[in-house]
């Protein structure tokens, strides 16, 4: 499912308009049947709707939501909040529709009066600002979203929450705190972005009829089950442990041996054929313990960490994941320069590895085989030189700009992950829970990512469904037996197999 931004939706509707001969009121019809029939599944005939209209199309949908509510018997008032000759276009057919079917329509003249009328409202549907917002929210919408957003009442918003807008960037607004939103034919930036997406509260996509053709190919797109299925890495019948990869992992120390630890056994439960983990002395065997399974490269080793090179010949592997509880000496940097300027195959870089690479920028944009940098968002800003709140308020933008600039794969974690590829298309996953938000995650995740950029048609597709399958394991397990405080970045890899089985059925 594509991503798209304001502009996108605009052309698409355009398009379909100009070039497909389709009808902007036919549209409108099917936009607000397509609510309405959401609506129906969460409201009962007997709670009271307030529907608040505004003067653009998103006021049009909340027309056709009024009318095709009460054709089907439910307590509705319907409110127009601007002057009459605001309505205009496709909207002004169907307020002329909804009064045409013979029912109220109510005009703001006292905000007083309107807020009275909210306080008896079980259910209220925002279609006062859809995608053609800008600039902070003006008189009435400001008062009303105020009054709204401090209502008990159930509020549903139409294609996005009134004040909330659909690009990334704008992050001072005023927007609707939504509990649920209906949104019109393809998701918008906003959706996924961590100051703009909790005003969405749940949300859903509705088709409206537009064709599917006159969409642009748009660069951001939505990972699901649909996309997994059909491209997990299989296991042939014939395959022997060679088949499937053999992935070196480097980092660990004496004083933090888990991370490394967690990355080669999720390497190995995500069906990578063998692990090698290259780790100070001291720290294997704290390592081994968990992992009896991977084995062992001889390394040098200083007050418990890594000590220069690292003598191995990365030919022999498939992989190679570096960074993972190295820590940050300037013998760990002289082995993640190392590892990028020598290792021709696929290499994974995360934690210490990516406060690093910082001072190896330029090493790394002359590298020829594919880097994946798996950073949140503090990682990704220092990479950057931004703070975080910058990072954050763009991170689709700051994340095409560098991979582009410095030919990567970057995986920026978050609660929508965003999968940027080197020619910046990016992907976004959303699966996982707040059971995530632990130490030992990002860990698991580099061993998933590893193990699947060994087994798959492409980088970006083995990282889309690594994430995938990290979220979609925190989600079974949080379902029964774990609670989202309890679970821990171990039980996330003995969780990989139900992953693994309810994604490959
Ligand atoms: N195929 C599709 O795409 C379809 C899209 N559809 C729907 O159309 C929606 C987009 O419609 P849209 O373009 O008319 O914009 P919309 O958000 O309704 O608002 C425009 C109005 O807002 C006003 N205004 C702006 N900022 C403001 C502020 N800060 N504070 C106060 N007012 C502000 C602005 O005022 P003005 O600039 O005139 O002063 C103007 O009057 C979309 O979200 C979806 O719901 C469906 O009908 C089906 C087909
Ligand atoms: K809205």
């Amino acid at each position: 499912m594509y991503i798209v931004t304001a502009h996108e939706m605009y052309d698409w509707d355009r398009k379909s308009i100009e070039e497909a001969g389709m009808d902007g009121r036919i549209l409108m019809e099917n936009a607000g049947r397509a609510v309405a029939e959401q609506v129906e599944k969460r409201v009962r005939n007997d709670q009271h709707i307030v529907v608040l209209i505004g003067a653009g199309n998103n006021g049009g949908d909340g027309f056709v939501i009024a009318r095709t509510l009460l054709n089907r018997g439910y307590s509705v008032k319907a409110w127009q909040l601007v002057s009459d000759e605001k309505i205009k276009g496709d909207a002004l057919v169907h307020k002329q529709l909804y009064l045409g079917a013979g029912f109220e329509l109510a005009h703001l003249t006292k905000v007083n009066v309107l807020f009275r009328e909210l306080d008896q409202a079980d259910v209220i549907i925002d279609a006062m600002l859809g995608i053609g917002v800008y600039g902070k929210l003006k008189p009435p919408f400001d008062q009303v979203t105020a009054y709204a957003n401090q209502s008990q009442a159930l509020k549903i918003a139409v294609d996005i929450p009134t004040g909330v807008p659909a690009d990334e960037g704008i992050t001072d607004f005023d927007g609707l705190q939504a509990d649920y939103t209906c949104i019109i034919a393809a998701p918008k930036l906003s959706a996924f972005l961590p100051h703009t997406a909790p005003y969405y509260g749940e949300w859903e996509v509705v088709e409206i009829g537009l064709p599917a053709k006159k969409l642009k190919k748009t660069s951001v797109s939505l990972w699901s089950s649909e996309h997994a299925r059909p491209t997990l890495p299989e296991r042939h019948p014939y395959s022997h442990k060679g088949t499937h990869g053999k992935a070196l992992v480097i980092g660990g120390s004496y004083l933090m041996p888990g991370s490394i630890a967690l990355s080669a056994r999720a390497a190995l439960r995500s069906g990578a054929g063998l692990a090698a983990v290259a780790t100070p002395k001291s720290a294997w065997p704290s390592v081994s313990v968990h992992i009896p399974e991977a084995t062992a490269v001889s390394t040098s080793e200083e007050n418990g960490v890594l000590a220069e090179r690292v003598e191995v010949d990365f030919t022999g592997y498939d992989a190679v994941g570096i960074g993972m509880g190295m820590g940050r000496s300037d013998a760990s940097r002289t082995i993640v320069q190392q590892v990028v300027e020598e290792a021709d195959v696929p290499v994974l870089i995360d934690a210490d590895g990516l406060y690093h690479l910082k001072q190896l920028l330029d090493v790394l944009k002359n590298r020829t085989g594919p880097a994946v940098l798996t950073p949140h968002p503090g990682e990704m800003a220092h990479l950057l030189g931004i703070t975080v709140t910058e990072l954050l308020a763009r991170p689709f933008e700051w994340s095409q700009r560098f991979a582009y600039n410095h030919g990567v794969y970057i995986v920026l974690k978050g609660p929508s992950t965003i999968i940027t590829a080197p020619d910046g298309t990016q992907v976004v996953d959303t699966s996982g829970n707040a059971g995530l938000a632990k130490g030992g995650s990002g860990d698991v995740l580099s061993g998933i990512l590893l193990a699947l950029m060994m087994q798959s048609q492409s980088i970006t597709e083995a990282l889309c469904n690594g994430c995938f399958l990290h979220g979609k394991a925190a989600e079974l397990l949080t379902t029964e037996g774990h609670s989202k405080a309890d679970l821990l970045a171990t039980d996330l890899i003995e969780g990989l197999s139900q992953a693994f089985r309810t994604l490959s059925s």
